[in-house]
């Protein structure tokens, strides 16, 4: 499509959103907007934008579509900004924000004026924030939820869909109300478990500090999303405060039942909370993308010698293969050092393993 596209909040998320949108649609004019210089003049050297907008109301006002990607609370100020400029009359405007019910509220003035807003979450990403990370394909397959305003038609839903295009994600319309009591469920809520987890941890390594040693491998697996942006995770805990405040008090009832049960020493209602949980949690589906990214990890039996990380490394980026993060694990005695390379996504880690199977002759296998 042809076309003006604006783009404010040149992060990991507007950043990635502009290059899809560039790939599927070369011919339009890609404009970035950033309060941080730095990020703006970054996404401009890499190409990811044709140019940088003078200002917000100035990018705005020439685009015929604005995608607001920044933190969600900053996300209700520029809409309040928006509602101010003039604007062209067929712009769409939509968001990428993790909360969608107080958007969609706040977006009630856009409205109120005839412009039309599509909220939007694309429900992919990762712990790193900033455009230095984008990635044209970091939403493909990933779903991509939208909540159309009551002002919004199916001409203007499909318009958006196909400016969206190149994200290659499965894009679904659903309720705001929905959209947060669903990622709340099985996004918001385990941040705050997650983070609990490691507050509970760090307050035991203060008496013994072997703790945070035998929390490395699956403690620190199981809590990786607490390594993820406090700020961005702040301002979604706030938005999406109801519904976060129900689950925690639905868990808080919970864990007094587990304390009643151990109390008790009940072997079979102690079987039967680890076995309801094994069994719900098997059947889910284990390839599809849900709500928090996936590990797709690689483990490569690696010799003990200096130099030895940075050699995989140097093979996977010469074919330019991305990793998403890399650690030594040293729990098995049988091996030197076992090297855990995750990727974002199964093409990735098996181009991986191709590679390093052709490169050497190390032992390679999947979780
Ligand atoms: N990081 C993730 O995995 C995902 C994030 N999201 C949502 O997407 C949005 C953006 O997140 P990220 O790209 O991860 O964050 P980020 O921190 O990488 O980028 C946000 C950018 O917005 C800029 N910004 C902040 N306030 C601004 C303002 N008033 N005007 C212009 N620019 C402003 C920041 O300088 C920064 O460059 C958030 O609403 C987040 O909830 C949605 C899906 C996944
Ligand atoms: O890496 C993480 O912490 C994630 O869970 C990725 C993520 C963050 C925010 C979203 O709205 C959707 C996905």
């Amino acid at each position: 499509m042809r076309g003006t596209v604006l783009v404010a909040g040149m992060g990991l998320i507007g950043g990635s959103l502009a290059k899809a949108i560039k790939a599927a649609h070369p011919q339009a004019e890609i404009i970035g907007y950033d309060i941080r210089e730095d990020e703006v003049g970054l996404a401009e050297a890499l190409n990811i934008i044709d140019k940088k907008a003078e200002s917000f109301q100035q990018g705005a006002e020439q685009a015929d579509l604005i995608v607001l990607a920044v933190p969600v609370l900053q996300t209700e100020k520029l809409i309040n900004e928006l509602a101010e400029f003039t604007l062209k009359e067929e712009v769409i405007i939509t968001d990428t924000g993790s909360t969608k019910k107080r958007i969609m509220s706040c977006a009630a003035i856009l409205e109120d004026r005839q412009i039309t807003f599509i909220g939007g979450h694309p429900m992919a990403g990762s712990h790193k924030s900033g455009v230095a990370a984008a990635k044209e394909l970091l939403f493909e397959n990933a779903f991509y939820l939208l909540t159309p305003g009551e002002g919004a038609n199916e001409k203007q839903i499909a318009v958006l869909k196909k400016w969206l295009q190149g994200t290659k994600a499965k894009i679904i319309e659903i309720s705001a109300d929905d959209h947060d009591r669903l990622t709340g469920v099985v996004s918001h809520f385990p941040h705050v478990i997650a983070a609990s987890l490691v507050h509970q941890a760090r307050k035991y390594n203060n008496s013994n500090s072997l703790i945070s040693r035998l929390a490395a491998g699956g403690f620190r697996d199981l809590t990786r999303i607490a390594s993820s942006n406090p700020e961005m995770w702040k301002d979604i805990s706030l938005h999406n405060k109801d519904v976060l405040l129900t689950l925690l008090h639905d868990w808080k009832i919970e864990m007094e039942r587990v304390i009643e049960v151990l109390e008790e020493e009940s072997e079979p209602l102690l079987f039967d909370y680890f076995n309801e949980a094994k069994e719900f949690r098997d059947d889910l589906p284990a390839k599809a993308m849900g709500a928090i990214p996936s590990f797709y990890d690689l483990y490569v039996d690696v010799p003990d010698y200096p130099g030895v990380i940075s050699e995989v490394t140097a093979y996977l980026a010469e074919e330019r293969i991305s990793i998403t993060n890399i650690r030594i694990m040293e729990t098995r005695e049988d091996v030197y050092g076992v090297l855990v390379i995750s990727f974002q996504n199964e093409r990735d880690r098996k181009r991986a393993q191709q590679c390093i199977e052709k490169q050497t002759n190390y032992d390679l296998f999947l979780a």
